[in-house]
């Protein structure tokens, strides 16, 4: 259990507070006019990765007093309880160790008692061992034939890693399998995954920790009807259908073979599962050894959360400066923009990461909280991003806080794609961070010979106060290890704020209301008569379909 400490009543919180004002009264551009090394003083390198905070809106002051509330909080006793297999995770009862999926030293990991490594060696020593025969056409379908698709169906954490792992990593595609994802309950996305791939080369995998999900299992019914009538026979499923699930009971009664179901735990969240036979689809489609290597780096993050100074900790820096802005600027949101087409949802993995986790409003304690919790998360990859929402950024009157991220070398090095992209990348931080004020458009004016009388309707529109935070991460190129770094730094993220916040991050019983309310609207939609259990709007929307659909 980790202790309830309001983050509000702190020392550091109240003294942040009154700084916040002090720097209200500076800009980034006084501060990089003040200090010349702010670079190297506001900027780390983790393995591949360089991690520059220094277009942010802090001195040293503000560091000391965000690492002051992160010691006044207890941080590190959570960190040490999360690895410690403490069930921190107190409203399920449960503890935490997406950490041990990955833990590479595998040193022991104890959860009630019981070393957990084997277990988790053995699951991985299973998916290694289905790969290579996936790989290698031992593993046929019911014809003879090799399988050359695999089809993961699952939702939010059972899709969301995978699908943005396999994207991230397309250029290591090179097993023969392409990955497909259906997650949405809409018939449409699984008839129009079901067109493109063919019953004889296809590989099922029902992803789900808990295996009783509406979408899923729904899904996972189409598809194996859908493969039923192709075959003709249900004794074929048991080489096309796996699961990865933490509940045997429920694979087996869907029927799928108990040899074909990949194991987890429960103390194993949704959206920290990709690293556990949740990623399967990963392997399949990127060779088991590339998984392995994304899990050892997370690991060095792991290891790198828990051993380094707060003040030279890549996640609990990250962690800081959300809560700098949140709590004390009322930023609501924070934009990752990732400049590599391949991390496209990246942004969208850690919406739910962020917004399941920390967007909740009651202490550890149970009490209302008085300050603002997890942000609000979008992005897009640049350069589209500039095209489309980014004049918000620069210019409207919100305070958003951005990631911007990018791989120094692209896999796709034609023409001079990548350094024009990479331009864009380093000008817009250089554009948020110091803008263009008034002297400035107006030079500009005078420089293309127009009178300072004739343009001044148009100076104020032209004029970028700046001064917008950005955080840049730039990383040698995308490997899976580089991936596995990057994915468990924004993880612990999201794990340090939500210890600062008092919160708990590891439970989602905010996705439970709606889950309830459309199982008793499912029936009422059966039928021709009119309902009238619900309140005036919900009756008259159920009514108006009722009286619609065909
Ligand atoms: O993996 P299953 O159990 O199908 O859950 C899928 C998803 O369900 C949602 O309601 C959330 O709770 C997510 O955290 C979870 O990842």
């Amino acid at each position: 259990m980790l202790k309830s400490i309001n983050p509000s009543q702190t020392q550091a919180w109240s003294e942040l507070g009154q700084h916040a004002e002090a720097m209200r009264a500076t800009t980034i551009k006084d501060l990089f006019d003040g200090d010349a090394d702010r670079f190297n003083k506001y900027s780390l390198q983790f393995q591949d990765i360089l991690f520059d905070y220094s277009k942010n809106l802090i001195n040293d002051e503000t560091l000391s007093k965000l690492l002051a509330l992160a010691e006044q909080t207890e941080l590190k006793q959570a960190i040490a309880a999360m690895f410690a297999g403490d069930k921190i995770n107190a409203t399920e009862n449960r503890a935490v160790l997406h950490t041990a999926l990955r833990n590479r030293s595998n040193s022991e990991v104890l959860v009630d008692g019981e070393n957990v490594m084997p277990l988790v060696n053995a699951e991985l020593a299973k998916m290694k061992a289905f790969c290579e025969k996936v790989h290698s056409g031992a593993w046929t379908g019911y014809t003879g034939k090799a399988i050359t698709d695999v089809v993961n169906i699952g939702i939010g954490g059972s899709d969301l890693g995978p699908v943005m792992v396999t994207e991230s990593l397309k250029s290591n595609w090179d097993k023969g399998i392409t990955p497909h994802f259906v997650s949405n309950v809409d018939g449409t996305h699984i008839v129009e995954i079901l067109k493109n791939v063919d019953p004889e080369t296809t590989l099922f995998l029902i992803a789900s920790k808990t295996f009783t999900t509406q979408e899923t299992m729904t899904n996972a019914h189409s598809a194996r009807d859908w493969f039923i009538n192709a075959a003709g026979d249900e004794a074929h499923v048991a080489k096309h259908f796996a699961a990865l699930s933490t509940n045997k009971d429920a694979v087996v009664d869907f029927g799928i073979d108990a040899a074909n179901m990949f194991e987890f735990w429960d103390w194993v969240g949704g959206r920290y599962s990709l690293w556990s036979a949740i990623g399967l689809s990963i392997a399949l489609t990127i060779g088991y050894d590339r998984f392995e290597e994304i899990l050892q780096g997370a690991h060095e993050v792991d290891l790198h959360l828990q051993q380094a100074d707060f003040s030279e900790n890549v996640p609990v820096l990250m962690a800081l400066l959300g809560i700098w802005y949140g709590n004390f600027f009322d930023a609501d949101s924070e934009a990752i923009l990732p400049y590599d087409q391949y991390m496209h949802r990246f942004a969208a993995y850690f919406q739910q990461g962020n917004m399941e986790s920390n967007g909740k409003y009651v202490t550890r304690d149970g009490d209302v909280v008085n300050y603002q919790t997890g942000p609000i998360i979008w992005g897009e990859p640049g350069t589209n991003g500039q095209h489309a929402f980014y004049q918000l950024i620069h210019q409207g009157t919100k305070l958003i806080p951005c990631d911007f991220l990018a791989p120094a070398n692209s896999k796709n090095p034609i023409g001079d794609h990548h350094p024009k992209l990479l331009a864009n990348f380093f000008a817009q931080t250089e554009a948020l961070a110091f803008g263009k004020n008034k002297e400035q458009v107006e030079a500009e004016f005078a420089a293309a010979g127009k009178s300072a009388a004739d343009v001044a309707d148009l100076v104020p529109h032209k004029v970028f106060e700046g001064n917008r935070p950005t955080n840049s991460i730039l990383f040698k190129e995308m490997t899976p290890a580089t991936l596995g770094r990057l994915i468990a730094l924004y993880e612990h993220k999201i794990f340090v704020q939500g210890v600062i916040w008092n919160i708990y991050s590891f439970d989602q019983w905010g996705v439970e209301l709606g889950k309830q309310l459309a199982s008793k609207i499912l029936p009422e939609l059966d039928g021709a008569e009119d309902i009238s259990s619900h309140d005036s709007s919900t009756n008259g929307l159920i009514n108006t379909y009722k009286a619609w659909r065909k």
